[in-house]
């Protein structure tokens, strides 16, 4: 604890934003203790500081006797809140240590707990959260009771996975983990396996220097339609740029010359279908890898041809985009989808096939309990992508930034997936390596154009400094 409050000191008097007064809001548990050590360190240092304790009517955890009892050593009197008429009154210059409850708490807020947490958001002064913004549960949804609204959390070790999620970034703020020398990554026994790094390092095969193209797969992507061909260019562009040794496109025949201009490293097919994909005649022997979906759409002739290739395919394949929406039409094909594929739906995409959930953490269940029942991988995309596999694991993305939300982006991972498998990882590795490499490059390349500038291409164009990267951490 004295480790994970001097650290926190550290952070704010680095990040000093000219407050004149840190008020320290604790509970009673180690979270509330973190607090009063905080106060203490920082009262040693000459910063003022005014600790309030929220009353429970118990001693308090062990850890946060002890140093309550250095606070009175050095006679620091804190303020006890019994009532409403105890809250503090805040001005401007006043930042807030949010320190009434952290990974401890095991049900939503009430009472004056909850009003506390009310009147804090609402005094319009800067919180900085100790570990986890009071009031989020980290196993379920925080939505039934009210949660700190902080600027910054400072938080412990490990990211923890209701941060990942899009209905807790509100609270959070900026997240911030501070190394207190325990075990990095998700806490052990969390049934959560963060992708990072280290992970990949040991997933990423680098080449045979004797390798021919023959050894790194021929995979083929299917899909495009009338004013969707550029899906199909960024998938093949993403699937060459991922390590695939043969590219080939199957498109409709409106978008033979736009993928043979655009992509000339592929090789182009093309079908019955003028505008929009029929038949699906594919001799699946000739490759590695099928992905299907990008620009796909979903008339009726194309749905009819796809459900058709589905009950012939004979190994893994990667569907995205139109082809889950084809699915979500006609759900008894789901059973029917080789064991192990791999399906890449964003929210929507993913409630057409499976249902409405309530919240972040229904929605990972269900995706879990989908994956288990079809044997199939589900990446669940988001700013976090979600990879749920058929035997219970699943594994969040560390990498990858909002300026990734941007249209083609799905594309460009539904081309790298392919491209992966095609190179043998199997489905699992494929996953993880996918979408970590996806978020990567990402990150790459908004350090070089920003958020709002990065579009799906640049994703493709910044996979050689990500698999750079990673090759050189391995
Ligand atoms: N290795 C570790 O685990 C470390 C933990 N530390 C701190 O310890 C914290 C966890 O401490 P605790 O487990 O004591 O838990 P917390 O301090 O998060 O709070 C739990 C306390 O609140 C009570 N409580 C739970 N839900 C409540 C509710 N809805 N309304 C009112 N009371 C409620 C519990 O009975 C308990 O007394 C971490 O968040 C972190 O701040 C740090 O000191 C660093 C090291
Ligand atoms: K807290």
């Amino acid at each position: 604890m004295e480790r994970a409050a001097a650290q926190c000191v550290q952070w704010l008097l680095q990040h000093k934003g000219g407050f004149n007064r840190y008020t320290i809001i604790c509970g009673k548990g180690n979270n509330g203790g973190d607090g009063l050590a905080i106060g203490r360190l920082l009262q040693e240092r000459g910063i003022e500081v005014v600790i309030y304790i929220l009353e429970f009517g118990h001693l308090g955890s062990t850890d946060f006797q002890v140093n309550l009892q250095r606070l009175h050593d050095r006679h620091i009197q804190p303020h006890f809140i019994q009532t409403e008429s105890g809250f503090p009154q805040l001005a401007p210059t006043d930042l807030v240590i949010d320190a009434l409850f952290g990974s401890g708490l095991n049900r939503p807020l009430d009472g004056l707990a909850a009003a506390l947490v009310n009147h804090l958001n609402a005094q319009g002064v800067p919180i900085i959260s100790i570990d986890v913004p009071s009031g989020m549960l980290l196993e379920e949804s925080s939505a039934q009771g009210p949660v700190i609204r902080a600027g910054h959390t400072l938080s412990f070790q490990n990211t923890k996975m209701a941060f990942l999620l899009p209905e807790n970034g509100a609270f959070t703020g900026q997240v911030h983990v501070l190394d207190i020398g325990l075990h990095k990554g998700f806490s052990e026994n969390a049934p959560y396996t963060l992708i990072d790094q280290k992970l990949v390092g040991t997933i990423y095969k680098s080449r045979s220097p004797f390798g021919h193209k023959g050894n790194f797969g021929h995979v083929l992507m299917v899909g495009g339609a009338t004013g969707k061909m550029g899906a199909m260019v960024l998938s093949a562009k993403a699937a060459l740029r991922a390590g695939a040794g043969l590219v080939s496109v199957l498109v409709p025949r409106i978008g033979y010359f736009v993928v043979q201009t655009a992509v000339p490293e592929a090789m182009c097919m093309t079908e019955a279908g003028e505008e929009k994909l029929t038949e699906f005649n594919i001799e699946s022997f000739r490759y590695e890898a099928i992905g299907i979906g990008p620009g796909m759409g979903t008339a009726a002739e194309t749905q009819k041809g796809f459900s058709t290739l589905l009950s012939n395919l004979e190994y893994p394949v990667v569907l995205d985009a139109d082809a889950l929406n084809c699915l979500a039409q006609q759900p008894t094909l789901l059973s029917t989808l080789p064991k192990g594929s791999i399906l890449t739906p964003h929210q929507k995409e993913f409630e057409r096939l499976f249902g409405i959930c309530e919240n972040d953490f229904a929605r990972i269940q269900l995706a879990q309990e989908m994956a288990r029942q079809y044997g199939l991988y589900i990446i669940l995309k988001g700013h976090h992508s979600l990879v749920a596999a058929p035997d219970g694991q699943a594994f969040f993305n560390s990498t990858g930034n909002a300026g990734m939300a941007t249209g083609g982006s799905g594309d460009v991972l539904t081309g790298i997936l392919t491209s992966l498998l095609g190179q043998g990882y199997t489905s699992l590795h494929a996953c993880i390596l996918g979408v970590y490499l996806h978020g990567l490059a990402g990150d790459i390349g908004v350090q070089q154009l920003s958020e709002e500038a990065l579009v799906a291409g640049d994703i493709v164009a910044h996979l050689g400094a990500a698999f750079r990267q990673i090759r050189s951490q391995a």
